[in-house]
């Protein structure tokens, strides 16, 4: 009997897109969910990588999303809800619509497919079944210019409790808060110095440090429940 795939959402790009490389790297079967078409994802698919389009700004989008991931599966070895949208505050009309954005994407999405696929992982004939949300070192600190998106990592952190309990012991729910991991385009040298400057690290470390921690709860048979800190000392600065 082949592997049950891990699913990764939002895994098109940077540190989604890393992970599943990594993953098919080392044996797994990945599925990833992307919202946009991108030329990276040709390249995905050649590796095998199975891709399905999803847009989580909506319930009748994540509900379509996992019908379609339960047409391509019958069992999930992971769950790796990495789908994000880092977007500013915005203080016109558009406030109360973006925050709820926010909350679909960072906590309904995980909080559905969690539930509605929890079927999924218990198929699965390997020992350990993992489910892993990515947060935010914010998500306990709070931050000035992406409040609401702040708001919604601490929801989604909070959730990781939640499910380790409801979950136990057949199914292991972890979180990984990163700090800065990766710039965007655009950034230019002085945003990258000033974001650098906040962490005991200094550094813009790349995803591997990602990937290195989603292996260590991948290959851990005894952590549940818990957020795995990312964050090159953030809190010593
Ligand atoms: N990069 C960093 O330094 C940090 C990252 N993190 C967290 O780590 C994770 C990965 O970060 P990173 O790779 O930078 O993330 P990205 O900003 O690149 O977003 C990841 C993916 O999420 C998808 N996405 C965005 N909006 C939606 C939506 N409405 N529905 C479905 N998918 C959507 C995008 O798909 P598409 O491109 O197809 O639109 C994108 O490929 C995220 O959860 C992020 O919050 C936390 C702290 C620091
Ligand atoms: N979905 C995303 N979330 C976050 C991103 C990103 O690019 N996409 N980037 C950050 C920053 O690196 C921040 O940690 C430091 O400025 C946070 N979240």
């Amino acid at each position: 009997m082949s592997a049950a795939p891990i699913l990764i959402t939002g895994g098109g790009r940077r540190l989604g897109r890393h992970c599943a490389e990594r993953l098919v790297d080392d044996g797994h079967p990945v599925i990833v969910s992307y919202r946009r078409e991108r030329p990276e994802l040709e390249a995905m698919r050649s590796r095998g990588i199975v891709t399905l389009p999803a847009d989580f700004s909506s319930e009748a989008g994540i509900l379509d999303f996992i019908a379609r991931l339960k047409g391509e599966t019958k069992s999930l070895r992971a769950i790796v809800h990495n789908a994000s949208d880092w977007a500013p505050d915005s203080f016109g009309d558009d406030a109360g619509a973006d925050f709820e954005r926010l909350f679909r994407v960072h906590m309904l999405a995980p909080y559905l497919i969690n539930l509605q696929c929890r079927e999924l992982l218990e198929a699965c004939g390997e020992p350990q079944r993992d489910i892993v949300h990515m947060t935010d070192y914010v998500a306990r600190k709070g931050s000035k210019r992406h409040a609401a998106y702040a708001a919604s990592k601490a929801g989604l952190e909070n959730l990781t409790l939640s499910f380790a309990a409801m979950f136990a012991p057949e199914i292991q729910v972890n979180a990984i808060a990163p700090a800065l991991i990766m710039l965007n385009q655009g950034d230019d040298a002085h945003y990258a110095e000033r974001a650098k400057a906040k962490s005991a690290m200094g550094m813009v470390p790349g995803p591997g440090v990602i990937y290195q921690s989603l292996r260590y709860l991948l290959d851990n048979r005894y952590v549940t429940g818990i957020t795995l800190p990312v964050d090159g000392g953030r809190h010593l600065r």
